[in-house]
């Protein structure tokens, strides 16, 4: 597969994604968090790339949200969806499931969807996906304490590309690889020449060494692992909350991680703790046994009356002799004390074991006072301990490295499958919080793809101004097209509100808020809302050539769906009717599906060549001088208007107050009012 032959894939793009093992695959399969491996490519350009790709893999000519509106509820059904969603890549995942008329697609989504219906959002699961995100590459790692050796200018310039953690070293011979010995923890010589010579210090001879760079550096693959340590056990977490399959040993990977620090070395080995705090602590420890020596000494001396005959001193004086000599001679055994207790201190602070004959020369046999350090012996001890230290940890990190060696993959199945439960949670807490079902859809698993329009029963919106719990289910169905009448605030526009949500959710794949819903499929879904104020000549123009495109220039092959709200309030009243009627025959006679919404259906109709279907809000009366409507349109009758019912509500006023309570017909103002709407 030709990369750039995705819509929207640059050879930039085409490069970077070119760098995933298997990019054609990702692409296919829309794995978003895949494609967002790919150096450079952020999670939200993954998910337009993947819903490019997607397309262009159902061959998906796309255009179904045709209009603003229908761009904004989709914008709002995605919102629904995301708000739901616990980590960022889930958000960014669901933007790859878009409205679609191609059967294949929608199925695809609907599999998916149907699967996540059955999952249980429970909150220890949403909490544990709290820490997922996917994984990231480490940074650069460098490694100072190993070095490659070798005398070939050419496998010079293999071994560093080969292995760039470390350095490389020329070495002509082997007085050269005993110096590189003696600086660097360990050496790994290339050349077969060097087998069986004999140097000191952890110096190797492995010619296959830069076919196993992992072996050579373990910090390869441990930084790895060190960098999405707590990405990881998030997932290791999510997979346990959740009683998901896991693709490895979750235990063995939970206890190799807690082995690692955040730099990718190992924690909690007593030894290596110990070796590196000697390390860390030498000097201060080495002073501290400098005063342990130096205390005693000076009690010693103050304790003590030295005598000293005069022959002896003016030896002493005569010798040039100073108190080191007096000291040796007078409290050779206090001296001896003091450094002993010295060396104890030291071996004993840092718990010297190994070390503990160079340590012990650290504090000096000669008398001194003060007692001071042997700096020959003490940057030998270091030397000792930093080494120790070093071997320790390579050889610790080659364990873990080991024990990880093989877990990369199961690693970042892992994580993906942690944040695809992330998505499918979404749509399960989605379908659960507004009461959904899956709707049923011309053409898409074994329905019938000729039923025409659409049919919702106990539809509710969950985009109304109020609470989902207050909002009425509306039951309502369409074939072709159809006039909404109805009263003031009665719902109108709700009501195409939630038919545009239910059309696009369906063509998404994803259930709908509804009891039932059945939707024909369609190419196109055209929504024009409602016009603020009325329009100028230009605007209005415009908006005819729309009309006019919808009946004319759209192959008759693409079904359509076309809902407008109040086209009247683009013109004068009387003009207005007579356009909506023309527009509503010409689409009627396309086959398209359709709801238009306005006060001037009576007017509409009689505007009309020909029937047209109106639907009406009803008012079921006035209850203390508040409408009570039935929100669901009923079939085939126009609704009375806001107006007639006060004018009603008045005349039964003026009836009651003329006849002393009982109602009599034809009394008044009012009355006579009434009568002319039902004219
Ligand atoms: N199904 C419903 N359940 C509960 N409340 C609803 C429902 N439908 C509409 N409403 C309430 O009625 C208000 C008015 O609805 P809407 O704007 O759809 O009416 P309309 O008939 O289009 O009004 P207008 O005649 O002014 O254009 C909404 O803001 C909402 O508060």
């Amino acid at each position: 597969m030709d990369l750039e032959s995705v819509s929207g894939v640059g050879s930039k793009t085409a490069d970077a994604l070119a760098e995933l093992d298997d990019p054609e695959r990702a692409l296919r399969e829309g794995d978003v968090a895949e494609l967002a491996r790919a150096p450079g490519i952020s999670e939200g350009r993954a998910a337009r790339i993947a819903r490019a790709a997607i397309r262009d893999g159902h061959d998906d000519p796309g255009g179904f949200l045709a209009t603003d509106r229908a761009r904004e509820l989709y914008r709002d059904a995605l919102d629904l969806l995301q708000a739901r969603t616990v980590t960022d890549y889930a958000a960014k995942r669901l933007e790859t499931i878009y409205p679609s008329s191609v059967p294949a697609r929608i199925e695809e989504v609907r599999e998916f969807a149907e699967r996540a219906m059955d999952r249980e959002p429970d909150t220890d699961v949403l909490a544990a996906l709290e820490d997922v995100e996917p994984l990231v590459e480490p940074g650069d790692v460098r490694v100072r304490d190993r070095c490659l050796a070798t005398s070939d200018a050419e496998r010079y310039a293999e071994a560093q590309s080969a292995i760039p953690e470390i350095s490389v070293e020329i070495v002509d011979d082997t007085r050269q690889l005993a110096e590189l010995g003696r600086s660097y923890a360990t050496v790994v010589a290339l050349d077969e020449s060097f087998a069986g010579v004999e140097v000191e210090g952890d110096v190797r001879v492995e010619p296959d060494a830069l076919e196993t760079p992992a072996d050579v550096v373990p910090e390869r693959p441990l930084a790895f692992f060190a960098r999405n340590r707590d990405r990881l056990q998030a997932a290791v977490n999510v997979h346990r909350a959740a009683g998901l399959d896991s693709p490895c040993d979750l235990d063995a990977l939970e206890s190799a991680l807690d082995r690692l620090d955040e730099d990718g070395g190992v924690r909690d080995d007593g030894e290596l703790d110990r070796l590196s705090t000697a390390v860390d602590d030498l000097d201060a420890a080495v002073s501290t046994a400098e005063s342990v020596a130096n205390d005693h000494l000076r009690e010693a001396i103050e304790e003590r009356d030295v005598t000293i005959e005069g022959t002896d001193l003016l030896s002493l004086v005569e010798r040039g002799a100073g108190v080191d000599s007096l000291l040796s001679r007078e409290l050779a055994d206090e001296y001896d004390r003091a450094v002993e207790k010295a060396r104890d201190h030291l071996v004993d602070a840092l718990d010297l074991r190994d070390a503990e004959s160079t340590a012990r020369m650290a504090v000096p046999d000669e008398p001194t006072y003060p007692v001071d350090r042997d700096e020959g012996a003490v940057s030998r001890l270091r030397e000792e301990l930093t080494t120790a230290r070093d071997r320790r940890a390579a050889r610790l990190k080659r364990e873990v490295a080991g024990d990880l060696a093989g877990l990369r993959a199961d690693a970042e199945s892992l994580v993906d499958a942690a944040l695809e439960l992330d998505v499918e949670l979404a749509v399960a807490r989605f379908a659960a919080d507004f009461e959904c079902a899956m709707p049923a859809v011309g053409g898409v698993d074994g329905e019938p793809e000729e039923e025409p329009g659409f049919a919702i029963e106990g539809g509710r919106s969950p985009l109304l101004d109020v609470p989902f719990d207050d909002v009425d289910p509306v039951d309502y169905r369409v074939e072709g097209m159809a006039i909404l009448s109805g009263v003031n605030s009665g719902g109108k526009t709700s009501t195409l509100d939630l038919v545009a949500l239910v059309t696009i959710l369906a063509h998404m794949g994803l259930p709908v808020p509804a009891a039932s819903a059945r939707v024909e499929r369609v190419a196109e879904l055209h929504y024009h809302a409602k016009t603020q104020g009325t329009l100028d000549a230009g605007a209005f123009e415009a908006t005819l050539r729309d009309f006019s495109g919808l009946v004319t220039d759209i192959s008759s092959d693409r079904p359509i769906m076309v809902l407008v709200d109040e086209l009247e309030s683009i013109t004068e009243p009387g003009a207005a009717a007579t356009i909506i009627a023309g527009i509503l025959e010409a689409l009627g006679e396309r086959n398209a599906t359709g709801v238009f919404v306005s006060h001037l259906a009576g007017d509409v109709i009689d505007a009309a060549g020909t029937d047209l279907t109106v639907d009406g809000i009803q008012a079921e009366g006035l209850v203390e001088g508040e409408l009570r409507v039935n929100r669901s349109p009923v079939k085939g009758t126009l609704a009375r208007s806001t107006p007639e019912l006060i004018v009603e509500k008045l005349a039964d006023g003026e009836r009651t107050a003329a006849n002393g309570g009982e109602p009599e017909a034809g009394a008044g103002f009012y009355d006579d009012l009434l009568a002319k709407f039902e004219e």
